[in-house]
């Protein structure tokens, strides 16, 4: 049998390793990105405290389980009664973990009068200020509780969460979800950057798992940050941002460079010849999304991005219904997130081509440390 005991995080030579579930902090955060995602957001349906708790304790033992690419119970998809629905769905039988990680948020709304929480809702936790432009759709946004669910194999992620959902079935429904396929960031420098929808390489400048001291003043929660429970947690921000991809294929290259400041093959930053050369803010448009984004215009603020690009399908006037579901972790929404965003929204000629419609902010506590563990022990217990 593996360990279970968390190694640093290392970019996967195979497919089919099991990412530790036990450790400091939560996988799937700096764990380098695997290419498939299935998000989702639920609401608590259950008014108890006590079956909330119970529930997080059952998610927690079929995630560790699933993680190491094991059914999500101890009987299995047909080792119980034939009498009693199955412990696990069976999908994912025969398929290996396929590097799954199961990561957890807390909402703003679980912080409500519900499971007496208020009092324990960190600062950092704040509603995000409405942004310029955004159209968000209330049914695709928010949520008492998120899971991401990452692996290599599409199958394998969404199996996680379907199980989850069928665990929780009466004390949580599913309020949005959304598949991801193929990265559009790197949070290693052990992988290739890959590229968004609008074709241009993604996660160049992302926070990666091997800045260590970045990691620890930019991405990781302390005790002094105003919730001691949240040490060796971080915030997450979702959005789903849909493309007019149709407008964009008919944008000249030149002004598709200039947009984001970098070159469209290479991805190197304007002036220079390759894709890790510093950036030249200077020889950019003022306006440039790179520039726009760049830590030195917000304080030094960073983020660890980790979305997908996803296509749902078409809209039924021909057009695809696709773009970029940012995913984007951070040690305090306010200081980073927020007036990033709040920057893009305003000037970023990007905006002529996409369109914020769906948003999530959630704590997500620090790692699971062990089968005694629980996640959210600390807010709960
Ligand atoms: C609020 C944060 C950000 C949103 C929302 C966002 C949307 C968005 N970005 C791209 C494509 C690229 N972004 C790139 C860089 C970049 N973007 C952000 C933040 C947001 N982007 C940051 C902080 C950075 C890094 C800036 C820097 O320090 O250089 C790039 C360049 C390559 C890279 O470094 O990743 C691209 C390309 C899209 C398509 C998009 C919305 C659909
Ligand atoms: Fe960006």
């Amino acid at each position: 049998a593996r360990s279970l005991v968390q190694e640093p995080p290392v970019a996967h030579a195979t497919t089919s390793d099991p990412f530790p579930f036990y450790g400091e902090h939560q996988a799937g955060i700096v764990t380098p990105a695997q290419d498939r995602l299935h998000f989702v957001a639920f609401d608590v349906t259950t008014g108890s405290r006590a079956e909330l708790v119970d529930l997080l304790q059952e998610w927690t033992a079929a995630a560790a389980r699933l993680t190491q690419g094991k059914e999500a119970g101890s009987f299995g998809a047909a080792g119980g009664s034939p009498e009693a629905a199955p412990d696990d769905t069976g999908e994912a039988l025969g398929l290996p973990a396929s590097g799954l990680t199961l990561t957890i948020g807390f909402g703003p709304s679980l912080f409500d009068r519900r499971f007496g929480l208020a009092a324990r809702r960190p600062p950092a936790l704040a509603d995000l200020p409405k942004f310029p432009g955004e159209r968000l759709i209330p049914e695709l946004s928010g949520g008492d509780l998120c899971v991401q669910a990452c692996a290599h194999d599409p199958q394998v992620a969404v199996h996680a969460i379907r199980n989850l959902a069928r665990i929780g079935f009466g004390k949580v429904s599913v309020r949005w979800s959304q598949l991801g396929f193929g990265r559009t960031s790197s949070t290693s420098r052990a992988q290739v950057t890959p590229r968004n929808l609008m074709g241009f390489k993604d996660g160049t400048n992302n926070m990666k798992l091997e800045d260590a001291a970045l990691l620890r003043d930019q991405l990781w929660a302390a005790a002094p940050d105003g919730a001691d429970w949240m040490a060796g947690g971080t915030y997450l921000v979702t959005r789903k941002i849909r493309m007019t991809i149709e407008t964009w294929d008919r944008t000249s290259l030149r002004e598709q460079e200039e947009i984001f400041g970098r070159d469209k093959v290479k991805g190197a930053p304007v002036g220079k010849q390759n894709e890790f050369d510093p950036v030249d803010l200077a020889a950019m448009k003022p306006d440039a999304h790179v520039r726009l984004a760049h830590p030195s215009g917000h304080g030094n603020a960073h983020l660890l991005r980790r979305g997908y690009n996803y296509v749902d399908g078409s809209d039924g006037l021909g057009r695809l219904d696709a773009g970029l579901f940012f995913i984007a972790y951070q040690r305090d929404p306010r200081k980073q997130f927020v007036p990033i965003q709040m920057a893009l929204a305003r000037t970023d000629p990007l905006n002529e081509y996409i369109k914020h419609i769906s948003s999530g902010l959630f704590a997500c506590p620090p790692g699971v440390r062990d089968a005694g563990d629980y996640w959210g022990r600390g807010l709960f217990g």
